[in-house]
């Protein structure tokens, strides 16, 4: 049965690893090694500028530039502390000659720990000339594989019964007598009570489910500290760094022997304390074990200096020697650090017979306890219980399993947890759930509590109806005093960028009410390290970086699967997908929106299409339980300018016009019943007397919407009269809300009348006119009838939507701080107007004038400034001037007309401007250096999460760096430029 189980295991593992290294050769393989260097993954020409034993007899090498002054810098990399490298030499065949460790790396230098060192590395040289490049880590895949096979062959060990019960070839025991229980935390709940003597009455197998916040990690340490009471030796385990320092730490407060094995280059600064190396440091043979080490060194720089080959191989042989005696000694005193201990600490990979763990006894271990382990593959988990008669799992299968990058893999069973497996099979036999939770107000639980966990979790009385509000230096607005908010994007055009690539899915949109929201909130008080922005894609976690990180340094955003056991006060979540398809994507994991959900514990904000993410069920449930619980706000209320902008511009709506889907059945602005909806009260009130006077929108706060449409009806038989009637224009009074100016908008589109809307925020109001009879418009014949759909202000796919063509008044609302940038369009703008101007006056002095075209003035400016500048003669001045001042206020996307002066972002990849629809690398044909740089971060942390950004990186500091190393050399241009005119002028 077991053998069995793994062999099929053994296979999809090897199916798994081959897509995994398929990916890495897909673009290192292809690439030249100054290519590589360039992204961060290879250092090239290095020497060896010393070496010395550490350790446990590592040997440590430090490497630096193969410069002659000893001051030079290692190029940009991406380099850490645990990264595994490969060793090369540059001279010859190139070929590798070890693989070592990172154990330190500074802007100078790079030290490698050598672990097969014993024998000695091919002796290298000062003159060396050697390379380091970041290797896939095959050391996972091999551990692996080879706890399978231990599986395969397991026969007569400590794990034999539990073994039986976990492949369910016999049934799960318990003690038959216990003793009660006097708990070291008397604080837990009646469910962690039942967990902690449950667990312990357990003969083979017991499984903690801890939902979020429930405390799952409090109860294991209660668990881990009664086995210790009771004399019991504890491996504890869990699949990443994180977790197992997080138990390391918790244990050590309460006293508990703990040791932690894995390298020391990759423990929390305050774990390393209690690493094995930490401790044999501190040990009685430390001192011997330092002056073997001593010996050593010395005898290895002698052999440097031996004359001829005779002397030099007596000192190997010495070295030899005493790497013997050292590896003796520090066996020894290693095992006697692990005997010791109570608890012994490890990843799950760490716990591999191949390290320390080797040197205990078959039986020394009575339990093994695996954290996390709904997110651990299974064969990670045989690492550890190969070696106890019983273990304790815990963990949430309802939360996001383990990462597989070979989609077949996956479906074959490779995704499915042990934690799942046993849990499905046995069921309350051996699962043990905790059911109050600690995080969440009430009204967030209880929609994952119904979902997800069978509606069994109760939240905490101290933590049930927390708000923002009640944070200290929070004042009570409406945004900090409600738990859940839905911001619909639903009909405002504010689609997903339409890019292939699965894993890049973008929304503009979202990003600006992201930011909105974020204002909002941080305004009210709230800290920004206390808010989480939270998206399932790669490209909008970075567009959402890229637009917020400045201004909130301490925001955190993060990818679901990225911010999985972490949690904040405020989670904004930017679930992206916008089409007419209702296409969700990676949104239908239930569980990847459960992790989103559940990381908040006083407000969860959602921006969604509503109209998209509905078309799955449990979203729509998502949706429904948000619309009946907390407040909705559509996306028009925020962004004031946008979607009616884009109508207002003549010749746009024409466009727009012929490619509109035939009365397509788009998103119609319905509202789940119960919604709040204030634009919709205020359209139903500005037309009850559609002849005359509207009625200011703030009335009948809270009242609930009869559904917008009606709004829009009404909207339309104020305009019927209107076009029916004398006047020539109509002014809609400022106490309309953007809802409703928007509704005004698009009726007004409707009914080929000129509209646009003028004054800034409370002022603004919506204006329509006739249209000059001149123009060739269709006849009033074609007035649309009552039954025509609502336009939408959508684009049918394939067209990304436009942003907002700001008008004299567009600032209103939009408060993007991108003031840096702004600044320097400002300056660019007023050098390009000055060499325009210098231009002109040179024409109109020196050179003879030519012949006008007045042809070329509809083209765009970039490039008429830039082909211009050679044909100067030849262009109409006027033209010339302006299209010079255009060129920087529109969007550098090819025939894009759209204005970038306050929507505009700069693409670091090319460094020009765009409007939010363009300014996405993938989007203007930067997408190949925006991969390159993403494959950096992805090699970097040796994983492709699927879904998710890069693990931690808030802000990559060399982009930042190098972005504002460009803004200050423009600068300096500029004003350098600005200087040398000023001269001539003088002159
Ligand atoms: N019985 C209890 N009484 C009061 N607070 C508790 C209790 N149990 C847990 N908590 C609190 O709940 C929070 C979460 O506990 P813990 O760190 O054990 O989380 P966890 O369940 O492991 O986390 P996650 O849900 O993210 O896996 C902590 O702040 C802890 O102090
Ligand atoms: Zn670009
Ligand atoms: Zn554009």
């Amino acid at each position: 049965m077991a053998a069995e189980a793994a062999e099929r295991h053994l296979e999809l593992l090897r199916e798994e690893r081959e897509a995994e290294l398929a990916e890495s050769r897909a673009w290192q393989e292809s690439v030249s090694l100054k290519e590589l260097q360039r992204r961060g993954v290879c250092l090239l020409k290095l020497q060896a500028a010393s070496q010395r034993t550490g350790l446990y007899g590592r040997l440590l090498v430090t490497f630096q530039p193969r410069k002659h002054d000893s001051d030079a810098e290692l190029p940009y990399n991406s380099f850490g502390p645990g990264d595994i490298v490969g060793l090369y030499d540059s001279a010859g065949q190139g070929d590798l000659l070890s693989s070592g460790i990172v154990t330190r790396i500074t802007s100078k230098a790079v030290t490698v720990a050598f672990e097969e060192s014993r024998d000695g590395l091919p002796s290298l040289h000062q003159e060396g000339s050697y390379r380091l490049l970041q290797l896939a880590n095959d050391v996972t895949y091999n551990r692996l594989k080879k706890a399978l096979n231990s599986l395969k062959q397991y026969h007569g060990g400590p794990a034999s019964d539990l073994i039986d019960v976990l492949f369910f070839s016999s049934d799960p025991s318990a003690f038959s007598e216990t003793k009660p229980l006097k708990l070291y935390n008397d604080t837990l709940d009646a469910s962690q009570r039942e967990a902690v003597s449950f667990s312990l009455a357990q003969r083979e197998l017991a499984i903690i489910h801890g939902p979020p916040g429930t405390g799952k990690t409090t109860t294991l340490v209660e668990i881990i500290l009664q086995a210790i009471q009771q004399g019991l030796k504890v491996l504890c385990c869990a699949p990443s760094n994180v977790a197992v320092d997080n138990l390391v730490e918790r244990l050590a407060g309460h006293k508990a022997r703990v040791l932690r094995l894995g390298h020391p280059a990759r423990l929390l600064q305050p774990i390393q304390h209690h690493s094995l190396d930490a401790v044999l440091a501190r040990g009685d043979s430390a001192e011997i074990v330092a002056d073997i080490r001593k010996d050593i060194d010395q005898a290895l720089a002698k052999t440097k200096k031996a004359q001829d080959k005779g002397e030099r191989s007596h000192f190997l042989s010495e070295i030899k020697v005493l790497r013997k005696e050292l590896k003796e000694r520090e066996e020894a005193a290693m095992a006697a650090a692990l005997s010791h201990a109570s608890v012994v600490l490890a990843t799950n990979t760490g716990a591999s017979s191949e390290g320390p763990l080797k040197l205990l006894p078959e039986n020394h271990f009575d339990l093994v306890v695996i954290d996390e382990c709904a997110q651990a593959l299974e064969a990670s988990c045989w690492i550890p219980l190969l070696k106890a008669p019983k273990c304790i799992l815990a963990g949430d299968h309802k939360q996001l399993p383990p990462t597989i990058i070979s989609h077949t893999a996956a479906a074959k069973g490779l995704s499915l947890s042990l934690m799942e497996r046993l849990t499905e099979r046995y069921g309350e036999k051996v699962v043990r759930m905790l059911t109050v939770q600690y995080r969440m107000h009430q009204a967030i639980m209880q929609w994952a509590s119904m979902e997800m966990y069978g509606g069994r979790l109760t939240a905490h009385p101290s933590v049930a109806q927390h708000l923002l509000k009640d944070l200290p230096g929070v004042t009570s607005t409406e945004e900090t005093s409600i738990p859940l908010l839905l911001i619909d994007t639903a009909g405002c055009g504010l689609f997903e960028l339409e890019v292939e690539d699965e894993q890049s899915k973008g929304n503009p949109g979202e990003v600006q009410l992201a930011g909105l929201h974020i204002q909002a909130l941080v305004e009210a008080g709230v800290k920004a390290r206390d808010i989480a922005v939270v998206a399932p894609y790669n490209l909008q976690v970075d567009m959402l970086r890229e637009h917020l990180c400045h201004r909130y340094p301490e925001l955190e955003v993060k990818s679901v699967d990225g911010f999985q056991g972490r949690e904040k006060e405020a989670v904004i979540l930017s679930f992206v997908r916008s089409n007419r398809r209702g296409e969700v994507g990676f949104l239908s994991e239930e569980r990847r929106i459960n992790v989103a959900v559940t990381r908040a514990r006083r407000h969860v904000a959602i921006i969604c299409d509503t109209h998209t993410v509905t078309s799955q069920a449990f979203l729509k449930r998502l949706v429904d339980y948000f619309s009946g619980h907390g407040e909705v706000r559509t996306a028009f209320e925020y962004l004031d300018n946008l979607a009616p902008e884009c109508y207002a511009q003549e010749g746009r709506g024409e466009r727009q016009r012929g490619a509109k889907l035939p009365a397509a059945p788009g998103p119609k602005l319905q509202l789940p019943a119960g919604r709040k909806l204030k634009a919709a009260a205020a359209a139903e009130a500005a037309c009850r007397k559609p002849e005359a006077h509207f009625s200011p929108s703030t009335s009948g706060p809270g009242s609930e919407s009869p559904g917008t449409k009606d709004g829009a009806e009404k909207f339309k038989a104020v305009l019927a009269a209107f076009l029916e009637s004398d006047e020539v224009q109509l002014d809609f009074p400022p106490s309309l809300s953007s809802h409703d100016r928007m509704l005004v908008h698009l009726t007004a589109e409707d009914y080929r009348l000129q509209h646009w809307s003028t004054g800034e925020g409370r002022d603004r109001f919506v204006s329509v006119r006739k249209k000059e009879p001149a123009e060739p418009s269709r006849p009033t014949a074609t007035l649309p009838s009552q039954q025509l759909p609502i336009p939408q202000p959508q684009r049918p796919s394939g067209e990304t939507p436009s942003p907002a063509e700001p008008g004299g008044s567009s600032e209103g609302s939009g408060k993007l701080d991108l003031k840096t940038l702004h600044l320097e369009r400002v300056r660019r703008e007023e050098a390009r107007r000055e060499e325009a101007a210098k231009k002109a006056q040179e024409l109109s002095t020196g050179l003879p004038c030519s012949s006008r075209k007045k042809d070329k003035t509809e083209a765009k400016g970039k490039a008429a400034v830039k082909s211009g500048a050679d044909s100067v003669a030849e262009e109409d001045i006027d033209a010339l001037i302006s299209a010079a001042v255009k060129a920087d206020t529109t969007c550098s996307f090819p025939r894009c007309k759209a204005s970038v002066t306050t929507l505009g972002q700069l693409c670091l990849h090319c460094n020009s401007r765009y409007c939010l629809s363009h300014h996405i690398p993938e989007v203007h044909g930067c997408g190949a250096k925006a991969k390159a740089h993403a494959r950096q971060r992805i090699s970097r942390e040796g994983v492709l999460y699927p879904g998710s950004g890069s693990k931690d990186k808030s802000l990559d500091p060399a982009r930042r760096a190098q972005l504002q190393r460009r803004l200050d050399k423009k600068l300096n241009e500029l004003t350098s430029q600005r200087k040398s005119k000023k001269r001539d002028k003088e002159k």
